[in-house]
């Protein structure tokens, strides 16, 4: 059986060392995460001076990628002393000239920091994770679990720096679920590894992760226009899924909270139903409330990196964006994908920026995300938005187009005829 990647963690002898790396010079993988544990939670090291030199001789030139703690990455470079991010960048560095391929230091233990800061260098560019400092004793086996989680990802084909994010949002999120629990007696407690299957066991919970491809039409609505032409949200969303919708945002400015949980919650039966995400816009508190699949927020709205944290790894996240800077930042604050626009002038929203197709297409070729573009777009011009032509550009968001029309379903089932016509973003 061909063996893809090789994660390490505690190797407490020179000539387990050794053998490891002979034996994967003799079965070479396509990766190899080394974990090097060798200072425990509480301060004691684990492994000799020798162990050390033969870490940086032999085990590190081979490494696609190393995790140290600040002590262990302390031991690695003779006792420095490491006490800023700034600090955490130089040891990167210098370990990254022992030959590993990237390296990952781990700033949980940095003091006076509010946020758990890594600092991930490729020997080209660093990059700086950071997440909100959960205060908990439960923290017993993160490192492990961060290590194996970022083999896992890699051994799944994804790039490392992907897998290293996605790692350490899934640690970040079973350690704020786990906060609380009391296990065992030892001074830290476990952390919770089960969250994401007790999350899939949930009834009702959305079953695919998220698809790029349900960007193609994109329905969001609008209470005022609704109410224009006298129709239930719960009326308007039945109708743009029955004429192709494949994802829907509720955009529902004016609504009073209890009213749009209760609309949120009879719209997500129905997009349950059909198989169709249903996203809430702005308002993370009531995707919350209503287990909705994620949130749309703009950048006046709660920050992409705290609705993660809040809402968890499995919901859908998108970001509205006008600049590749902004595309970046929705990309490094685990978003799943962006909106971009306004594409054309709009009366849907108020003093907003027009990008044209020329804004458009530049936030598309600088963004690691998927993206949707929006604003004033209908019928009349979806095609030549899709033939922009780049590949990250999934479909169309439409609001006015469809909701301030009197049979949303017709409108709905035309703008899918000239999507599938344009032949792109489909797939
Ligand atoms: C898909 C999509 N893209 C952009 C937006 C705009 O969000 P935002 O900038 O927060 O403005 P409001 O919609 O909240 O007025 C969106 N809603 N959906
Ligand atoms: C919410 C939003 N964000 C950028 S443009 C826009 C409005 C889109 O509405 P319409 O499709 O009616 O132009
Ligand atoms: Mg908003």
């Amino acid at each position: 059986m061909q063996v893809d990647v090789v994660k390490t963690g505690m190797l407490p002898s020179v000539g387990i060392v050794k053998t490891l790396c002979k034996t994967l010079r003799e079965f070479p993988v396509h990766a190899l995460v080394v974990d090097p544990v060798m200072v425990s939670t509480s301060g004691d090291v684990l492994a000799g001076p020798s162990i050390l030199s033969t870490f940086r001789e032999e085990l590190l030139p081979m490494a696609d990628i190393i995790t140290p703690n600040l002590k262990e990455a302390s031991a690695l470079l003779n006792g420095m002393q490491l006490e800023t991010v700034d600090d955490m960048r130089s040891a990167a560095r210098l370990l990254h000239n022992m030959g590993p391929k990237n390296v990952l230091v781990k700033g949980g233990d940095l003091p006076d920091s509010s946020d758990a800061v890594d600092i991930l260098y490729n020997g080209h560019n660093f990059y700086e994770l950071r997440s909100p400092r959960i205060r908990t004793r439960n923290t017993h086996g993160t490192g492990c679990s961060l290590a194996s989680s970022i083999a896992a990802e890699v051994a799944k084909g994804y790039p490392m720096l992907s897998a290293v994010k996605v790692a350490k949002r899934f640690v970040e999120t079973a350690l704020d679920y786990s906060k609380e629990i009391d296990i065992g007696n030892g001074p830290q407690g476990p952390f919770d590894h089960l969250l994401r299957l007790k999350s899939h066991s949930q009834a009702c919970h959305r079953q695919q992760p998220f698809d790029p491809s349900d960007l193609f039409l994109y329905a969001v609505t609008d209470s005022r226009m609704n109410k224009r032409w006298g129709r239930s949200i719960i009326d308007a969303v039945k109708a743009a899924i029955d004429g192709g919708a494949t994802i829907i945002q509720l955009r529902e400015k004016d609504a009073e909270t209890k009213d749009f949980m209760e609309s949120a919650k009879a719209c997500l039966r129905i997009c349950r139903l059909h198989g169709v995400p249903l996203l809430i816009n702005d308002r993370v508190d009531v995707a919350i409330a209503c287990d909705a699949d994620g949130v749309h927020v703009g950048q006046s709205d709660m920050p992409a990196r705290v609705a993660r944290t809040l809402l968890g790894p499995e919901k859908i996240i998108g970001v509205s964006c006008k600049t590749p800077e902004q595309a970046e930042q929705a990309w490094v604050d685990g978003a799943d994908y962006i909106g971009c626009g306004g594409v054309y002038p709009t009366n849907t929203k108020e003093n907003n920026i027009t990008v044209g197709l020329n804004g458009l297409k530049t936030v598309c070729m600088a963004s690691k995300l998927p993206v949707v573009a929006i604003g004033g777009i209908g019928v009349s011009n979806a095609r030549a938005v899709m033939e922009i032509r780049t590949s990250n550009l999934k479909g169309v968001a439409v609001v006015s187009a469809l909701f301030d029309r009197e049979c949303v379903q017709t409108e709905t089932r035309q703008l899918h005829e000239v999507l599938l016509g344009s032949n792109i973003g489909s797939t």
